[in-house]
């Protein structure tokens, strides 16, 4: 039985498709990427698996059952970003939510704001956290429940890289407590370091699903940034133009230009029979933002 399963999920707002024939299945235990660019269709998706909308067309189960329905009484979620009482404390504010759920465990509400390092700033206000806190707060209260499938959407939206780390790092062990989380973003550096698999959406459509590692694999194959430095770089940079390729200014007085792979030594022996000394060639790996990116592009030029 999968965690999370999408079964041709389509939303549409007037004629718009925010979501369109979007299927896929997450079997217990994964951690999974949603990639895609503002208004791609990620939150909209996230909201019809934890039955906050319901869906045009298409169906989406959690543990198998159909949503809405019990089974989200297993799922955390962090939608957005996370609403909560400003003039409660982080401790009232997460014994609220343990109320609503006619559940209150005061032992529970300790630990998860141990684990997201709030416990000394429990008794202050809402309104004195910083965007960090509240996203850590947001956190705690989505595993209150001790959920066995984590919905989060962008949950580290304008954190600094000290935010960002503690977050993958709770995330990290949550996993390891076999929860299967669905995590969306469209910081792909976050997301790189933390799952295994992606989901790309763009206007509705999901484009890719597969290994992380054949994301960018199947356009490194494509097209691979050599960065190059010669001893006259005004000369270099001629006669990459003169070639043909668009040469981007790299730190350091360097040069670099995207080609195929395979023309990579073609190209260096070009250089050298043509007179330029240079003293510096490296391919450099693509980043997972330049492999979502042109994987999107890639697939909206037209057939
Ligand atoms: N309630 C709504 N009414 C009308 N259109 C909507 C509604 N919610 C979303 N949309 C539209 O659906 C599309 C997908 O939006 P969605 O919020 O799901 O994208 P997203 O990938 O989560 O983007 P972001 O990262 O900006 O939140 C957008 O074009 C958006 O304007």
């Amino acid at each position: 039985m999968s965690a999370i399963r999408a079964t041709h999920l389509t939303k549409r707002y007037r004629r718009a498709h925010a979501v369109d024939d979007v299927s896929f299945e997450i079997q217990p235990g994964e951690i999974v990427g949603f990639l895609g660019p503002n208004g791609a269709g990620k939150t909209t998706t996230l909201r019809m698996l934890a039955g906050l909308v319901r869906p045009t067309a298409g169906e989406a189960r959690i543990l198998g059952a159909r949503v809405p329905g019990p089974s989200l009484l297993s799922v955390g979620t962090m939608i957005e970003e996370p609403s909560f009482y400003p003039y409660l404390s982080g401790w009232d504010n997460l014994r609220h939510t343990a109320l609503l759920h006619g559940a209150l465990d005061e032992a529970r509400i300790r630990e998860v704001l141990a684990f997201v390092r709030l416990e000394d700033a429990a008794r202050k206000k809402l309104s004195a956290y910083s965007q960090g806190m509240r996203q850590r707060l947001g956190l705690a209260r989505a595993l209150l429940s001790r959920p066995k499938v984590l919905l989060l959407d962008e949950p580290t939206n304008g954190l600094d890289p000290v935010g960002i780390a503690e977050i993958r790092e709770n995330l990290r062990e949550v996993a390891r407590g076999g929860v299967t989380i669905l995590i969306s973003s469209h910081i792909l550096a976050e997301i790189e370091k933390l799952v295994e698999r992606v989901l790309v959406i763009e206007q509705g459509k999901l484009l890719f699903d597969g290994p992380l590692r054949s994301l960018t694999g199947r356009l490194e194959a494509a097209s691979v940034t050599y960065v190059l430095a010669a001893t006259d770089l005004a000369a270099l940079r001629q006669a990459l133009r003169g070639y043909g390729y668009t040469v981007a200014e790299e730190a350091g007085g360097r040069l670099s230009v995207q080609l195929p792979e395979a023309d990579a030594a073609g190209l260096l022996a070009r250089l050298a029979s043509d007179g330029h000394s240079v003293t510096e060639a490296r391919r450099r790996e693509a980043s997972l933002e330049d492999a979502y990116l042109r994987l999107v592009r890639a697939d909206q030029r037209p057939a």
